[in-house]
């Protein structure tokens, strides 16, 4: 068995947690029911990734999905684009949600850096969510209409939401803190009929009004034919200035009585549209359907991060990352969802350790980029607060590094089952990660999740093993995306993920498959800038960046860093006779900062005499990137193949500087 960083597991399931496990029981019923007898959760993985078929229909049944009509087969073809599961069954996500509805314990808790702990019932839930989808009818809302949110993480996101999805319109969301140009960037492209949005929030201490902004919105979206406005910040009375025309109070729709009923889409019907950018054009509207959704969320959250009723789940995100569509997911398995609303840090670093106890959490997930401010600020939450409850912290968004592992272990709680994952805004869930039947051992996610198939591969398509590789999934999974929004004949979609393998998913990681059925990702192999789990395309920061008249040419690359950093550089080619001082610094960080996102701030900028770009004039981002993460540039570039390889010298020589800090610091 290969270990990479020592031999020892940082914590290994008991026997009783082992019996106690979702995927036990799941074990046990296939035994029974199907008669099918694994030894062993690798074994079950194995039958589940490759009998991709007999896996997910087994979990229609196992999970009791509820249909109007039947489906006529699991899968239509094994194909990717274009894989069709489940064709011919009608259904809604949404009720799925509420048939764990009880009175035994709260759907939703809250807290925000105004609001203390608030809890929301199912009966609150069922009428808010019946009330909005009503609205939405009244308003013409029709199955399939674009509704989208500037909403932060709040209950009246989370109701919005399910109303939509309740009466089949597709939801989607940006959090409020995305700047003017990312929101048009992304809702333009899908056309919305309906616009929600919040008045302003607090962040870090900080007020922010949202109005001016919405009002904007309303200008640059020509579809969107109502605002409907929460306030959230001012009260009612600040609610409708002159700027705002034409919005209506989300307090006042969601105060009236209405049924809560189910609408009956077909399997592939648009739940809701992600966005992940790319390293060119508007980011990429992904399209992913109610039943693909349900099945992967109700699969992962139940079989791999092993929720049960009653838990209750927390993942800190904003509306604008996928964890936050997967948070949701708890109510489809019976937990009760924990949102929160503000910065991790204010007032302090404690907040959501706090939180963690107030609210006798039972899974923490987080952000590994979070998990390593929690270990520089020092602070020590094991014995702080009351985490009696925390059985599980959970991970994703970057790879978390060794010392991260061991922080948790060492300054949270030793006897806590680590799940360290790792997925995509793509399909919208974790593909490689945990299992409760296993031991974690440091620096490694567990094991590939099941109905997973995921392998390394090599530049000519070879899987590896104890070798890193190029991750790509070799099997369709339900939650792929249907489409892209606007890509008819899926040639973006094409693009994407199967122009280096035709017919597997190249997912833009790098990873290896340990031995043992461990893995380890290495971060993104492709240019995609990546900071705190929120993708952001180099695109979307050259045009924010090449817009100030002084700025002729630009060069982002984002850098996976030993100790959990992330490196990001910004490189810029100024006019003639324009030299990089502190003030034009300042305003290419204000301007980033307010149209694209607080997230996307350069660590530095430099000045540089030339963007090196290939032959085709692309800009060299992975290339250069490499020489940041210590390759020789021989391995790193293809220098022949640069319409100005001597543009490439100014980086070899910073690179090999930061490379040697990076070490130096690392002693
Ligand atoms: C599950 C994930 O993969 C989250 C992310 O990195 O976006």
């Amino acid at each position: 068995m290969e270990r990479v960083f020592e031999s020892q597991p940082l914590w290994e399931p008991s026997e009783a947690v082992k019996q106690q496990a979702n995927v036990t029981h799941y074990m046990r019923w296939l035994r029974e029911k199907k008669g099918l007898h694994f030894q062993t959760r690798e074994a079950l993985w194995e039958w589940s990734a490759n009998e991709i078929e007999a896996f997910w229909g087994s979990l229609w049944e196992y999970f009791s999905i509820q249909a109007s009509t039947p489906y006529t087969t699991v899968l239509r073809q094994r194909v990717m684009p274009g894989a069709q599961w489940f064709p011919g069954a009608r259904l809604n996500y949404a009720e799925h949600a509420f048939r764990n509805a009880t009175e035994a314990r709260p759907a939703l808790l809250f807290r925000s850096e105004r609001h203390e702990l608030v809890s929301v019932s199912w009966v609150e839930l069922t009428q808010k969510v019946g009330a909005i989808a009503q609205a939405l009818r009244d308003l013409g809302v029709k199955p399939g209409d674009r509704v989208v949110g500037y909403m932060p993480n709040i209950p009246e996101t989370a109701m919005t939401f399910l109303a939509c999805a309740s009466i089949g319109a597709t939801w989607s969301s940006c959090s409020p803190d995305f700047g003017t140009n990312s929101v048009i960037d992304r809702f333009k492209q899908i056309e919305p009929k309906v616009l929600f949005a919040i008045d302003g929030y607090q962040y870090g201490g900080k007020r922010f009004d949202r109005r001016p902004i919405i009002a904007e919105l309303q200008e640059s979206l020509p579809s969107v034919e109502h605002t409907v406005l929460y306030s959230y910040l001012f009260g009612e009375q600040g609610t409708r200035p002159a700027a705002l025309s034409n919005t209506l109070s989300w307090q006042e729709l969601a105060a009236k009585s209405a049924p809560l009923q189910f609408e009956q889409v077909p399997f592939d019907h648009p739940l809701w549209i992600l966005y992940s950018s790319g390293t060119t054009g508007l980011p990429k509207p992904i399209v992913h359907g109610h039943g693909g959704i349900l099945l992967e969320h109700l699969k992962c959250l139940t079989l791999d991060k092993d929720i049960k009723p009653g838990d209750r789940l927390f993942w800190f995100s904003t509306t604008g990352w996928m964890m936050w569509n997967l948070l949701l997911g708890g109510l489809l398995v019976g937990a009760t969802v924990l949102l929160y609303d503000g910065s991790p840090a204010y007032p302090n670093m404690g907040t959501l350790w706090q939180f963690a106890a107030d609210a006798q959490m039972t899974t923490f997930g987080t952000s590994a980029a979070y998990i390593s401010s929690c270990m520089k600020s020092g602070i020590e939450p094991g014995q702080n607060y009351d985490l009696r409850h925390l059985r599980t912290v959970g991970s994703t968004g970057s790879p978390l590094t060794p010392e991260g592992f061991r922080w948790v272990y060492e300054h949270v709680k030793s006897d806590l089952w680590l799940a360290s994952v790792s997925g995509g805004t793509d399909v919208c869930s974790a593909f490689v990660g945990c299992s409760p039947l296993l031991p974690v051992y440091e620096g490694e996610l567990q094991c590939r999740m099941l109905g997973a198939k995921i392998e390394a591969f090599d530049e000519a398509g070879n899987a590896l093993i104890g070798e890193v590789g190029e991750l790509v999934i070799t099997n369709p999974l339900p939650s792929m995306p249907l489409y892209f929004w606007n890509d008819p004949n899926y040639e973006r979609y094409r693009e994407s993920y199967f122009s280096l393998y035709p017919g597997v998913w190249r997912h833009g990681d790098w990873i290896k498959i340990t031995p043992s059925g461990s893995a380890i990702i290495y971060g993104r192999s492709d240019s995609t800038i990546n900071r705190q789990g929120i993708r952001m395309g180099s695109s979307e920061i050259y045009r924010v960046v090449e817009s100030l008249p002084e700025v002729l040419d630009s060069l982002i690359i984002g850098v996976e860093m030993p100790g959990g950093r992330y490196y990001m550089p910004l490189f810029v080619v100024l006019r003639e006779g324009v030299e990089l001082d502190e003030s034009l610094k300042a305003r290419i960080k204000t301007q980033l900062r307010s149209t694209v996102s607080p997230h996307h701030v350069p660590d530095e900028i430099q000045q540089i005499p030339e963007v090196p770009r290939t032959l085709s004039g692309k800009k060299l981002e992975v290339p250069i990137k490499k020489l940041f993460m210590g390759i020789p540039v021989e391995k790193a570039a293809s220098v022949d193949a640069l319409s100005n390889p001597q543009a490439l010298t100014y980086f070899v020589d910073f690179a090999q500087k930061v490379v040697a800090r990076r070490e130096d610091t690392a002693v």
